[in-house]
């Protein structure tokens, strides 16, 4: 799928949820407000590198710091920034949508910049483990202006029914917005040449009991 101006936000939600309902991934080009996408590579280029943490594999507990699974940086979005909070809000505005239509019970989004220097990779992994009721939709929007084909550093999507299998690739252009669902696609990041931009995200149900607040991160 590729369109090359920016549709307004309920045409561009309904072609996600579209392509959710019959593949349970979707991958638009180029259609989002430009302003957004514009403000947030700004934002993420205005960032110094001590802005980020080295990213972990696992959640709190089981949290490691794995180089030989992932070699990306990361820092997590919060509201204190306008482009982030544009950010948040349209994700808000997307989780309202997906779940009038597609009835999926998303409660919150969660997410962070993600910088892969030259040679940096995260390798076949999936975002969630099926029953654990965590992750259910991932979201990965790049941020990558001038991003050279021959650069590497594609998103590698593996078939739902054959994890072996290959289903797609994804070049890190700026604007590109790529959604599945975390506990079908196992998925990696290929080395790049260049530095590349990214925000990663996912929607989690509300799982909270009185014991235990669900989602921690
Ligand atoms: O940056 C990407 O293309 C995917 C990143 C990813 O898989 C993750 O952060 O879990
Ligand atoms: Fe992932």
């Amino acid at each position: 799928m590729n369109q090359a101006h920016s549709l307004a936000d309920e045409q561009l939600f309904a072609l996600i949820a579209d392509s959710l309902r019959s593949d349970g991934y979707s991958i638009v080009h180029g259609v989002l407000p430009s302003a957004l996408t514009a403000g947030l590579q700004q934002r993420v280029q205005s960032l110094q590198e001590q802005a980020f943490i080295q990213a972990g594999t696992g959640r709190q507990q089981e949290h490691q710091l794995d180089r030989s699974i992932r070699r990306d940086k990361i820092r997590w979005l919060s509201g204190d920034d306008p482009a982030e909070q544009s950010w948040l809000n349209y994700m808000a505005d997307l989780k309202q949508y997906l779940n009038r239509r597609l009835y999926l019970g998303l409660f919150s989004y969660e997410c962070h910049f993600a910088h892969y220097r030259p040679g940096d990779f995260y390798r076949k992994h999936m975002d969630a483990f099926r029953g654990q009721a965590n992750r259910v939709l991932t979201t990965v929007l790049y941020l990558n202006p001038t991003w050279n084909p021959d650069n590497g550093g594609e998103l590698v999507i593996y078939r739902d029914d054959d994890h072996d299998k290959e289903l797609t690739r994804v070049t890190p252009f700026s604007g590109t917005l790529v959604t599945f669902l975390s506990e079908e696609f196992p998925h990696e990041v290929l080395p790049a040449n260049g530095d590349r931009y990214s925000i990663a995200g996912w929607f989690r149900l509300n799982a909270s009991t009185a014991e235990r607040i669900d989602p921690p991160r």
